[in-house]
């Protein structure tokens, strides 16, 4: 799915009112109705609605959502700010059209009668024609309305956000705990310094023309449920475990051979043939006994790996999680890196070791894929000032080394060789924990091994990945899953992806 900037949706809105049958008032009424549909399935008519519009096309959806529920008999209050701007012309068609009186509000001294009552308070003053960062009394009214309880919904975009950049942390924003947009993902959306105003996300299809959606290009997607299941390689009923590769994970140091056993695990569970775990000694029992369908390679001594004995040629590997950063570990790395011909997964102290060692960058085989969090990300390739920021130097950063980087965190992020950004928008804060990522890095070598190409093994991994976190999420609570609970809710994903 396509993530387009502002410039972009505006000109796809004009390309469908240019070639389809249909007006910009009629598509403002279908944006409208799209909304009023979501509201009245979410929230009865003990509600009280409180609308707030502004002057542009924005308000004028706000105005006909307010209409809408006018009709149907809600209980409805609607202000319109009052500036020196005049109405865009459907605004204003909608203004017209109101069958009631709204207040026009000078200044933040309106009232909300706040007790014991069940509010609603729908922001539709600004969207994405937001040009300046909010002042003076549109500042001071989003800052009381930030205060009111009640459920808040923004539509299009929290008011004061812009669609393609971060805010700086002065900037006064609606707090949505809901936001209604149309069509698309805005960038907005996918980091967190802005995602948080927006509360939880609904994309609203407004039947804009899918021919534009089609042709116009972007560099950013989000990795749709579709796209997996395109993507996905159902099991041939005629085929034997060497049909879905062999993969070695690497890793583990002492008191965190845990680590490397969340990833052999998950690279068994997500469908691997053969599974190979390489680790020091003591973790021998410890892997035997919480996987036995791996098997176990000793990495050369008791506590850390300081060899790697493993024909790399037909071997998917893994390395990374629990690995430490001993120097005859580092030594083990660079001798392996050396050896490979084909595309890797590399995590945490794989990418630590790196990254006190950065010309080791250059020995990273082309189109491997490497699984920083931000901290790991900055420690290989230096600070950023947000993660917008970040998202973009990883963008350069894929293409200079030719690797395919997942920029792990609240909306991971796979960018490849080719300069292209693929969000997931699967996952939850319950997965915000140890553990994950070890998992993660096991999915996407399983995948790999089963002859996905690295960059949908990257994006399948981080999808599922995080799929099998919201089942544990709805299963066991955020608070309480814990990482194993991932591979756990595995099955459900498999069952569930459309084959
Ligand atoms: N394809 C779609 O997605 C559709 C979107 N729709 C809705 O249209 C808006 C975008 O509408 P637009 O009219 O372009 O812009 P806005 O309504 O967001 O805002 C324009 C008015 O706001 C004033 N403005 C802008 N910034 C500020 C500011 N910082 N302080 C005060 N006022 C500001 C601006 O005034 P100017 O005098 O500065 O020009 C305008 O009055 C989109 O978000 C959707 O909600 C369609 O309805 C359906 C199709
Ligand atoms: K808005």
């Amino acid at each position: 799915m396509k993530v387009f900037n502002t410039s972009q949706i505006r000109q796809c809105d004009q390309y469908t009112v240019e070639n389809d049958e249909i007006s910009s008032i009629e598509l403002m009424e279908k944006a409208a109705l799209a909304c009023f549909e979501w509201i009245k399935s979410q929230f009865s008519a003990n509600y009280t609605y409180y609308v707030f519009c502004g002057k542009g096309n924005n308000g004028g959806d706000g105005l006909a959502i307010a209409r809408l529920l006018l009709e149907e008999n809600y209980k409805v209050e609607t202000f319109v700010i009052q500036s020196s701007s005049n109405f865009s012309t459907d605004a204003q068609i909608n203004f017209d059209k109101y069958p009631d009186s709204v207040s026009f509000l000078e200044n933040d001294d309106f009232e909300i009668q706040q007790e014991n009552k069940k509010i609603v308070i729908i922001d539709a003053l600004f969207g994405t024609g937001l040009n300046k960062p909010l002042e003076g009394n549109t500042q001071k009214i989003i800052q009381k309305l930030n205060h009111i309880k009640g459920k808040k919904i923004s539509i299009d975009i929290p008011s004061g956000l812009f669609s393609d950049s971060l805010p700086s942390e002065d900037q006064t924003i609606f707090k949505a705990d809901v936001t209604l947009s149309f069509q698309f993902y805005k960038r907005a959306f996918l980091h967190v310094e802005s995602a948080q105003y927006a509360g939880k996300i609904f994309i609203l299809d407004i039947g804009l023309n899918s021919k534009f959606i089609q042709d116009e290009e972007t560099n950013n997607y989000i990795i749709s449920s579709k796209s997996v299941s395109d993507n996905f390689k159902p099991r041939d009923p005629f085929s034997h475990k060497g049909n879905y590769g062999k993969v070695a994970l690497i890793g583990g140091s002492y008191g965190k051979i845990g680590s490397i056993s969340l990833s052999t695990r998950a690279a068994l569970k997500i469908g691997a043939g053969i599974v190979f775990t390489i680790a020091p000694n003591c973790g021998y029992s410890i892997l035997q006994t919480l996987a036995p369908e791996a098997m176990f390679i000793s990495g050369g001594d008791e506590k850390l790996i300081t060899e790697i004995k493993i024909s790399t040629e037909k071997t998917t590997i893994g390395i990374g999680p629990g690995l430490g950063k001993e120097k005859l570990t580092k030594v083990a790395l660079e001798e392996l890196l050396k050896s490979i011909q084909t595309p890797a997964v590399l995590d945490a102290d794989a990418l630590n070791i790196i990254s006190e060692n950065k010309s080791m960058l250059n020995l990273i085989p082309k189109n491997s894929i490497i699984t920083p969090h931000p901290v790991e990300f900055a420690r290989l390739f230096g600070d950023s000032k947000d993660s917008l920021e970040q998202c973009e130097l990883a963008r350069e950063m894929a293409k200079k080394y030719n690797i395919i980087i997942v920029l792990k965190g609240h909306r991971t992020a796979v960018l490849t060789p080719e300069g292209k950004c693929y969000y997931n928008i699967t996952g939850n804060a319950g997965m915000a924990k140890g553990g994950s990522g070890d998992i993660l890095t096991g999915m996407i070598t399983g995948l790999l091994a089963q002859g996905y190409s690295p960059q949908i093994a990257a994006q399948l991994g981080v999808y599922i990945h995080g799929k099998a976190g919201d089942y544990a999420a709805k299963k066991y609570s955020q608070e309480a899953m814990t990482a194993q609970d991932i591979i756990h809710r595995l099955p459900e994903v498999f069952l569930n992806i459309k084959k």
